[in-house]
């Protein structure tokens, strides 16, 4: 339901908007007068003022929330001050766009997104609780690793919640305390467009500004040591390596494991979760680990190394697998017995990609997922492929974003 005081035809407009569910990208779905509003910092359920910001789309509208008529029960103050709805939604800091919501409320909403794309894009009726990571209660203080940016007069900050206008803050309540400390947001700061602020488990926390040439920094999961560099991929959540660690080992079907396959890693960063497979077989495990990133597969090689048969490739993998095609039957043979970790960025890995891999008949693919909707597309195409999607789990491992990640395995019809 909704009710606009007079025709809406322009961003500025103020509207009441009653959005009724979540969708995708952390937006609440309204209607008015029957033309769906995606509208930002809402809650579904309770009753908003609202500003339209965009009316260029026939189908839809955006709209962002100017103030709670009727607050939902799940509302709460936002965790981030600069990012609260007492700002104007211009002045309203990025990402952390579901920090007005109790937690356990935000694990819901993620879990009907994952829910709803499973359903609407591969037809799979799957309802995942999201399970919560280790930390605060509040969802504050997980983020190892930010970007902040620097706008022409020095200010250093995240980008506002749409647009890339730099927002000055006095904290950053999502990053732990060491970076905190040291980011350089208080001062005017020159130099350069942007400034990542890491905190490694390993040593002190640092600032990579701009450019700056790569330095090998240590990781700690479990009891093993990772190298990487200060400016490549790692997980953010102060948790995640160790339970996504956990979450591969456990959705691999160990009636269809075989260490010695041909078991691959694709898109492995630096080899952290062939590593967690690795944990699983011992030290007969045969994987390959194939990234684009040529540091990032060269610190592959070396944190792999305890293992023997285990290699690390640099290439984009919808090229790779390609290559899969010109194996020779032993080679086969051993790619139909294998494990594959699949853990691509947000796109996904896409139809090509699983077209390769399907070709030569993997026993069981554990999917890796930090898009609800780009897995949902993927499981759909696997089911098409004759892959079945067996256990999943879903994880809290962006607390206060509308971002969730799900482990989910898929295996060869007729092992299913
Ligand atoms: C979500 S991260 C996962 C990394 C690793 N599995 C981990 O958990 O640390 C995705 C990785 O894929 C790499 N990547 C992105 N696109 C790629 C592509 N087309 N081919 C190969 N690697 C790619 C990125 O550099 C990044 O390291």
């Amino acid at each position: 339901m909704s009710r606009s005081s007079e025709k809406a035809q322009s961003p500025g407009l103020e509207v009441e908007l009653e959005p009724q569910r979540i969708a995708h990208g952390g937006v609440s779905v309204a209607r008015l007068d029957g033309r769906v509003v995606f509208v930002a910092d809402a809650i579904p359920g309770e009753r908003v003022l609202a500003r339209i910001t965009d009316d260029s789309k026939p189908s839809f509208w955006r709209a962002e929330t100017v103030r709670v008529i009727e607050p939902s029960p799940h509302r709460r103050p936002h965790v981030w001050p600069e990012a609260a709805l007492e700002r104007d939604p211009d002045d309203r800091a990025g990402g952390a766009e579901f920090g007005h919501i109790a937690n356990e409320h935000q694990r819901e909403l993620k879990a009907a997104v994952l829910a709803e794309a499973l359903q609407r894009f591969a037809g799979i009726e799957r309802p995942t609780e999201v399970e919560a990571l280790p930390g605060e209660a509040d969802g504050t203080r997980w983020r190892t690793r930010v970007r902040l940016h620097v706008d022409a007069d020095g200010t250093v900050g995240p980008y506002a919640a749409r647009s890339h206008r730099v927002i000055r803050t006095a904290g950053l309540p999502l990053v732990t305390a060491a970076i905190e400390e040291i980011a350089p947001i208080r001062e005017p700061f020159a130099g350069a467009d942007t400034v990542d602020v890491l905190a490694p488990s390993e040593g002190e926390a640092r600032l990579v500004i701009g450019r700056q040439a790569p330095t090998a920094i240590r990781e700690r999961v479990g009891g093993r040591e990772f190298r990487l560099d200060d400016g490549g991929f790692w997980q953010v959540h102060a948790a995640a390596p160790e339970t996504l660690s956990a979450a591969v080992r456990d959705a691999v079907d160990p009636d269809l494991f075989d260490p010695r396959a041909a078991n691959l890693d694709l898109y492995g960063g630096v080899g952290l979760l062939a590593a967690a497979l690795g944990d699983l077989a011992g030290p007969a495990l045969r994987i390959t680990s194939v990234e684009s990133d040529a540091r990032a597969t060269e610190h592959a090689a070396g944190n792999l190394a305890e293992w023997v048969g285990a290699r690390a490739e640099t290439a984009r993998v919808e090229r790779w697998v390609r290559g899969l095609a010109d194996a020779g039957a032993a080679e086969r043979a051993r790619l139909a017995d294998a494990t594959v970790i699949l853990d691509p960025p947000r796109s996904g890995a896409g139809r090509a990609v699983l077209e390769a891999l399907a070709e030569v008949r993997p026993a069981q693919i554990v999917y890796v997922a930090c898009d609800p909707v780009a897995f949902a597309r993927d499981a759909g195409t696997l089911a098409g492929l004759g892959y079945t999607l067996g256990p999943l789990r879903a994880f809290d491992l962006f607390p206060n974003t509308h971002h969730v990640e799900a482990v989910g395995r898929f295996v060869r019809e007729g092992h299913a």
